[in-house]
């Protein structure tokens, strides 16, 4: 039975949840990293929010991990290079606490505009300060949102119900869906030069790190609201606490912080400044939703496979994950076929699928016949970062799925061109499940993967089969079976032939210098 770690604090359906489908679960919750270091071996999940930190130290000792679910959005806790580096899939739930981090920076931004936190702490100091507390309206004041994602859309919308004019600064957002939204799409400085209030909805990348800095926030209009409630990082802090003095911002609402406990940040004490201890996610209902979805998530793939919202695996769904399996097997096994023959440089691969097979999800498949090939190679590799490595090392990936009746009723074919040559071996699935080869370099074959096979390539003439005959049976090895096939009479023939035992090189070599062999090579499947 799988086992998952629940290693921050998640709504009790989630242990539930995993129970109901088959995973045992553990629950501890505030552990230091070493103290997660020292247990995450015996794991299979791990569940996380943003309190803990899955650091390449904590994967390095992840023997048995298979999957991280975060319950929620930000995964910058999260070292997903060393996850897929390890195979480990990396999944969150994109949606469901969207709708709750909208409403806290909505009210954060009231919250700013009257301020509200410093009038209820002076109203209950018994002062009655009435006359201290002057605010803003919102209606009509324009909101700049840098980044108009799925919380900065729901923003949008409910600032424009507040009759907020909305400017969105987000490179990646279209035309088409700017005018859906009602929003102007402008440019950064634009949204600087325009802004009365801005939210901040981006992840934290190299890219967004420090977009709101000293400089730019000097560019602001003069009064200018700001809100952060997206990630610390992404707004200077020490230059709005400057700013926030000087007058020049009214007021700024900080959820996030560049360090998180933060227990002190060189913002607290500032003007007109509000705080709230990363609550962005906290209402019960985004967390029912994302504590229920993570434990689906991570038991789905746990039990069948299935891949849903994975930041480094192609999804795969429930439905597919059963009928793709036997297809995983076959699609490994033609991978490494082909990398197994291969001695130089890979510069091109092409994975063709016709049949069945091409109506399927085909990219977990192109995935395995990637891990595949490089398996031989590389030690490291594994269908999570297959895809990657093969274009740091320059193999380009092509993807061919044909609308054609096929030979079998499902067949794929891998195509791997080297330095040297182009080589392309096909298979198909005999009674939907068993994995067969049926074609080597186009010349038909009909075999099984084997665990020790010996692939050998010969000119087509009499006599040949008894020399390789008498020479395994001479050195003891025992044929399991043997398949032959030729491009045509007195041509190139092909024998592939699985052997009971693991063959030493010393054999393989004197294989390869009978009479008439062109190359012969040990094969394990
Ligand atoms: N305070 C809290 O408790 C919570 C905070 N968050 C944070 O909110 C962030 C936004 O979440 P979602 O809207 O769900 O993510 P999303 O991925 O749907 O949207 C992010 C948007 O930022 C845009 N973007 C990326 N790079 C940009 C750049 N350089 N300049 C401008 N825009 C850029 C993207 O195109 C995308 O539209 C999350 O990454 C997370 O860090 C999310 C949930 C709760
Ligand atoms: O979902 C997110 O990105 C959040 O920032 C929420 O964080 P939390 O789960 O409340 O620690």
């Amino acid at each position: 039975m799988p086992k998952v770690l629940i290693s921050d604090e998640l709504s009790p359906r989630a242990v539930e949840i995993f129970k109901e489908r088959g995973v045992d679960v553990d629950v501890k919750v505030g552990l230091k990293p070493d103290q997660l270091r020292a247990i995450i071996g015996a794991y299979d999940g791990l569940a996380i929010r943003s309190a803990t930190k899955v650091t390449a130290e904590v994967l390095a000792v992840a023997e048995k991990l298979k999957v991280v679910g975060r319950a929620g959005i930000g995964v910058d806790n999260v070292d997903i290079k060393a996850a897929t580096a390890r195979g480990v899939v990396v999944m969150n739930t994109p949606f469901g606490n969207a709708i709750t981090t909208a409403e806290h920076a909505i009210a954060l931004m009231f919250a700013v505009a009257r301020q509200v936190p410093a009038a209820d702490a002076s109203t209950q100091a018994g002062k009655w300060e009435k006359n201290r507390f002057m605010g803003s309206e919102l209606s009509f004041k324009t909101l700049g949102l840098i980044g108009c994602g799925n919380i900065g859309s729901i923003v949008a919308e409910r600032a424009i119900g507040l009759k907020m004019r909305v400017a969105a600064y987000d490179p990646f957002l279209s035309e088409e869906r700017a005018q859906a939204l009602g929003v102007d799409k402008v440019t950064l400085d634009e949204l600087i030069a325009r802004a009365d209030f801005i939210s901040i909805h981006t992840p934290l990348t190299e890219q967004t790190r420090n977009i709101l800095g000293r400089e730019r926030l000097m560019k602001t209009r003069k009064g200018v609201r700001i809100v952060n409630c997206a990630r610390g990082g992404l707004v200077d802090e020490l230059a709005v606490r400057d700013l926030l003095i000087s007058g020049h911002i009214a007021g700024a609402a900080f959820d996030v912080f560049s360090e998180e406990p933060a227990k002190q940040n060189v913002l607290f004490g500032a003007p007109n400044l509000v705080c709230t201890p990363h609550l962005g996610a906290s209402t019960v209902e985004a967390q029912e939703n994302v504590a229920l979805q993570v434990a689906e998530q991570m038991s789905d793939y746990l039990m069948t496979g299935a891949v849903a919202n994975s930041l480094n695996m192609p999804n795969v769904s429930a439905e597919d994950a059963p009928r793709l399996a036997p297809y995983l097997k076959l699609a490994e096994n033609l991978g490494s076929f082909a990398g197994q023959l291969t001695e130089t440089g890979i510069k091109a691969v092409s994975i063709e699928y016709e049949g069945t097979v091409a109506a399927l999800n085909v990219k977990p498949l192109t995935q395995a016949v990637i891990t595949g090939l490089l398996r031989p190679q590389l030690e490291n590799v594994n269908m999570v970062n297959a895809p990657i490595l093969a274009r740091e090392r320059g193999v380009d990936v092509a993807e061919v799925k044909h609308d054609r009746d096929s030979d079998y009723q499902t067949q794929i074919t891998v195509t791997v061109t080297t330095e040297r040559r182009t080589r392309s071996v096909s298979g198909t699935l005999f009674g939907g499940k068993r994995p067969r080869l049926v074609y080597i370099k186009g010349i038909e074959i009909e075999a099984e993967f084997a665990p020790n096979m010996l692939y050998i390539t010969n000119d087509d003439k009499p006599g040949f089969i008894g020399r390789l005959g008498a020479l395994l049976g001479d050195t003891g090895v025992n044929i399991a079976t043997f398949h032959l096939g030729r491009d045509k009479p007195g041509g190139e023939a092909i024998a592939l032939v699985a052997v009971d035992q693991k063959l030493d090189g010393a054999l393989v070599d004197r294989i390869g210098a009978l009479d008439g062999v062109t190359q012969a090579k040990a094969l394990a499947f």
